[in-house]
């Protein structure tokens, strides 16, 4: 066992010091300036078999600004997915604060919840036995938000609006291919027109083809809707396609949240090896050719 392992008392935030002066900066433009999440002093812990605790976050401080898409990266089980859990209130953490529009997200209902943020998961996690409509609907009978004829209307317009046709309504999800899946699965994640998107891994398991047509639609959505979104990805594609900025989770808390340039520029081993690897440099050349080739006389 680690030390953290045994030692689960944070010391008391101090405001002033918790987030360092290059973690977490605002986006330059001002209509970035306020804040959507604000997670403060978080704590996450899990049983291990031996008794002792698996410590996950420490004392991590973490702020989504309005119309963002934050993308948050880190090694494998360092907490991504939990952290995504914990700002939807299906996580407890162990200690610290989530406030989501200035509303603690322990104090939410689930329709109080469902109302503020989307949550589109990695598998899609489609209900197998209803069609695809009613999948996108599911959330709104859930909570009674709608009389079932308007809940319907409501989501046959997101249907649309994530590129289904209308005749696609009817099938069932074992009919569909793995991006028709995802965009179900977003359609649902937006029937609620919530102000915030959670996208875990949106573009896994889609092949090269689906995977851009889905990060095209992401794209234009949150600029259409005015969405703020928290996205956890390994793919750099998708990654540089999409981030305002991007948040690092290493040694338990975020060690830098910012644009990609500065997070590239920042010196730690698991950036290098993330953004600066084979990978990365690919990555990074496929995206440069592409905005080349989207400039008039590639300027
Ligand atoms: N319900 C749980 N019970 C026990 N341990 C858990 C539970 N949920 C998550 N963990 C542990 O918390 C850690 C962080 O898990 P999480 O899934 O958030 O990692 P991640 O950063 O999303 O990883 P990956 O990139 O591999 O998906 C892991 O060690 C995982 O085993």
């Amino acid at each position: 066992m680690s030390n953290d392992d045994q030692v689960l008392a944070p010391a008391p935030i101090d405001a002033a010091t918790a987030v360092e002066p290059q973690v977490d900066a605002p986006l330059p433009l001002p209509e970035h300036g306020e804040p959507m999440i604000e997670v403060r002093g978080l704590w996450s812990a899990f049983p291990t078999p031996g008794g002792g605790q698996h410590v996950v976050h420490k004392d991590l401080d973490l702020t989504v600004y309005r119309g963002e898409v934050l993308t948050l990266v880190g090694g494998s089980g360092t907490g991504k997915t939990v952290l995504l859990r914990q700002m939807l209130g299906l996580n407890t953490p162990h200690q610290g604060t989530i406030t989501v529009l200035g509303q603690p997200v322990s104090q939410m209902s689930r329709a109080g919840a469902a109302a503020r943020v989307g949550m589109l998961f990695q598998q899609g996690a489609l209900f197998s036995a209803f069609s695809v409509l009613d999948n996108i609907a599911f959330p709104l009978r859930e909570t009674r938000a709608l009389p079932d004829a308007l809940a319907r209307e409501a989501a046959l317009l997101k249907l649309q609006m994530v590129g289904l046709k209308a005749s696609d309504a009817h099938k069932m999800p074992s009919e569909l291919s793995g991006g028709m899946v995802k965009r179900v699965a977003l359609a649902r994640a937006l029937i609620m027109d919530p102000p915030l998107l959670m996208l875990d891994e949106p573009t896994a398991g889609l092949d090269p083809d689906s995977s851009d047509a889905f990060v095209t639609l992401l794209r234009s959505l949150h600029q259409e809707l005015g969405l703020t979104v928290v996205m956890v990805t390994h793919d750099l594609d998708t990654l540089f396609e999409l981030s305002t900025r991007v948040a690092v989770l290493a040694e338990q808390r975020v060690i830098i949240a910012a644009p990609v340039p500065e997070v590239l520029a920042f010196d730690h081993p698991f950036i290098h090896h993330f953004f600066l690897g084979e990978r990365g440099q690919r990555a990074m050349e496929l995206l440069r050719d592409r905005r080349t080739a989207a400039t008039p006389q590639g300027h």
